[in-house]
């Protein structure tokens, strides 16, 4: 099961994406959301991104504030909300556990359970069969994909965000934690779109600069029809490939389409871009996978 036929091998690299249902059991997503109830019951969420301030200059503040909790985020547990949860105060709007879009970017680091998820030997071998030599994590998101109001994630290519030299080298690993349905905002692909390099770069701006990142190129507008729906049942694994393109819509449902996601990179003979937002941290060198 994780370790992947040589068709199944074909059609990735064909199509850049590749599905495999019934990688991890109910009770092992069970656990991911049982966790993650526990850590957002024990969230404790930055007033400068609660707070909508009034004044432009304030508003700056606020900018500013919350550039720098996203981009300090890399080697930590944090929050980043849906828009409009919060009223003028910082007060929410609907409850704190229904306002989270997702947690990142270190749950693989920091807690046990999506550390051992991510460590399982099920990944390992996964990662083995795709001839991943040294492969290390660099990231972690967990997606809430909220009921009625879940935002979209607009068409992009991971290598956009998450850069090396050379490319082909950054793979994502993403889990449906629940059922990813038409209705509740499943994942898009592009098939065989990640052959033709990257079409945007988002580097980080010098240290206190606002507002903190900026693109080099730009997304071009993207034929809608040739976008393939991915509908998968809880615990499936999507294999996203660095540069194909992907997208998820807005969830109008009522069932959240929650996710657990997590990047590697082959770390032998790469070069990680120094201008990428994330960046290892002395606290949080990218952990080996195979550990
Ligand atoms: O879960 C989603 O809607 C998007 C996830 C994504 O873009 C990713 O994991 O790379
Ligand atoms: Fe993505």
């Amino acid at each position: 099961m994780a370790c992947l036929s040589p068709s199944q091998l074909q059609k990735f690299q064909q199509d850049g994406f590749l599905v495999l249902e019934g990688f991890l059991s109910a009770e092992e997503c069970v656990a991911m959301q049982q966790r993650i109830g526990e850590i957002v019951a024990e969230m404790d969420v930055p007033l400068h991104c609660r707070t909508e301030f009034s004044t432009q200059e304030e508003e700056q503040l606020r900018a500013q504030g919350s550039t720098d909790y996203f981009l300090s985020s890399g080697d930590k547990i944090r929050f980043f909300f849906e828009k409009g949860v919060f009223d003028e105060k910082g007060n929410f709007l609907v409850p704190p556990e229904k306002s989270i879009n997702k947690i990142g970017h270190a749950l693989h680091a920091h807690d046990p359970v999506f550390k051992s998820i991510t460590h399982s030997f099920k990944v390992q071998t996964l990662a083995r069969s795709l001839g991943l030599q040294m492969p290390v994590v660099v990231q972690s998101m967990y997606i809430f994909k909220q009921p009625h109001f879940g935002g979209e994630v607009s068409p992009h290519q991971d290598a956009s965000f998450l850069y090396t030299e050379p490319l082909g080298r950054v793979l994502g690993v993403w889990i449906a934690v629940e059922d990813a349905t038409l209705e509740n905002g499943c994942l898009w692909f592009i098939p065989g779109s990640h052959t033709s390099g990257v079409s945007r770069r988002m580097v980080r701006a010098p240290v206190g600069s606002a507002p903190g990142t900026s693109f080099l190129g730009s997304e071009p507008a993207r034929d809608n029809s040739l976008f393939v729906p991915t509908p998968v049942q809880r615990g499936a694994l999507v294999l996203i490939h660095g540069e194909v393109v992907h997208k998820s819509k807005q969830n109008l449902s009522d069932r959240s389409r929650q996710a657990y996601t997590f990047h590697l990179m082959e770390a032998s003979g790469t070069t990680w871009s120094p201008e990428n937002w994330l960046q290892p941290t002395a606290e949080l060198p990218f952990p080996q996978l195979y550990t």
